[in-house]
């Protein structure tokens, strides 16, 4: 790649309305990203020897020969939307005010990696796109453990340390096609994004922005994602997605952006990039005292726990709006 030449062009990104800033990129021997951290703001880590063995080794044909034999957990969608969502929620067919029923936007199965592959390879314009999603535990192969525990665990041990995270729940293998999106979401644990092979754009919104980016109800199936369709946003059901303001950041093979608690993100393999390969690393979050002012992810929390309570009493989730909009509306407007 000569001098000036990037690995990525701005054709590659999809055009959406948004308001965004560069995420800072520091290195990783850079004390001001204790800074970011403890201040819960995301920043992109460089340089670092976090996945770096997984750099150097994980390429496309190195991961079907020893990810091993097991079947592996793949989504497949009928656009390039991989939209999550809790089966455990989709209890009584009811997703939502109106009685309407709940059809899930991806369906899971299990394939095995050498399939996986050749659906990738011979994918055509029309098809289903396919979302690797695995967990990284003893059912892979061994040269992927041995590599594996050659990350360098003392870096991202002595930041859980330092900024008091709770334990590490689970490092995912995520293996995309070129142009697959994971629309905006926030999730209840902190994220170190190791990107691994290929480039992804992240786009992300503070918790402070809830208002703006309208999560589903708590007990929907798509709870914890936005409503917004950022390719084609519905401004009269959503008019104060016009504020939102976001931060983004083009993340490449060695790039581990830290995606603060409760942070909204919304990420992308690059249009005409090729396959993507990123490792995630999730922990719990600390303990949360109360110390006033709230911080914004508390707040969210904690209207989390409203919802959860009123369901749990009401139980019928059609009464929870009305019961809300009865207490605001007129009182506390
Ligand atoms: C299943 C979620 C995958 C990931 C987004 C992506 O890389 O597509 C993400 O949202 C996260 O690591 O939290
Ligand atoms: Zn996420």
């Amino acid at each position: 790649m000569d001098g000036d030449k990037k690995p990525w062009d701005p054709s590659q990104l999809r055009k959406y309305d948004l308001n965004l800033e560069e995420i800072p990129r520091l290195h990783y021997k850079d004390p001001k990203i204790d800074e970011y951290i403890k201040e819960n703001k995301p920043v992109v880590i460089t340089e670092s020897n976090i996945v770096k063995p997984a750099v150097q080794r994980w390429s496309l044909e190195y991961l079907e020969r020893n990810l091993g034999h097991s079947g592996h957990t793949v989504f497949v969608s009928r656009n390039h939307k991989f939209k999550y969502y809790d089966e455990k929620k989709i209890y009584n067919r009811v997703s939502n005010t109106k009685g309407v029923e709940f059809t899930p936007p991806t369906r899971k199965v299990e394939m095995r990696i050498e399939d996986f592959m050749k659906r990738v390879k011979e994918w055509k314009k029309g098809d289903e796109r396919i979302y690797l999603q695995q967990s990284l535990t003893t059912t892979v192969g061994n040269n992927i453990v041995e590599d594996f525990v050659k990350f360098d665990w003392d870096y991202v041990n002595g930041k859980q340390t330092k900024h008091n995270w709770g334990p590490l729940t689970s490092n995912l293998l995520f293996i995309a096609m070129e142009g697959n999106q994971t629309p905006c979401h926030y999730d209840e644990q902190e994220n170190f994004f190791a990107q691994v092979q290929g480039y992804k754009r992240c786009i992300l919104f503070p918790p402070s922005q809830f208002e703006c980016l309208y999560p589903y109800p708590v007990h929907h199936p798509h709870d914890r994602q936005s409503m917004v369709d950022f390719e084609r946003p519905d401004y009269n059901k959503f008019p104060k997605f016009k504020n939102v303001k976001g931060w983004e950041a083009v993340v490449g093979p060695g790039d581990v952006l830290y995606i603060p608690i409760y942070w909204w993100h919304h990420i992308e393999s690059l249009l005409r990039g090729g396959p993507t390969v990123t490792v995630n690393f999730w922990y719990k979050g600390g303990p949360s005292t109360l110390e006033y002012p709230l911080k914004d992810h508390q707040k969210v929390s904690i209207t989390r726990n409203v919802e959860k309570m009123l369901l749990e009493v009401l139980q019928d989730p059609k009464e929870v709006g009305p019961l809300l909009r009865s207490m605001v509306l007129g009182r506390y407007t």
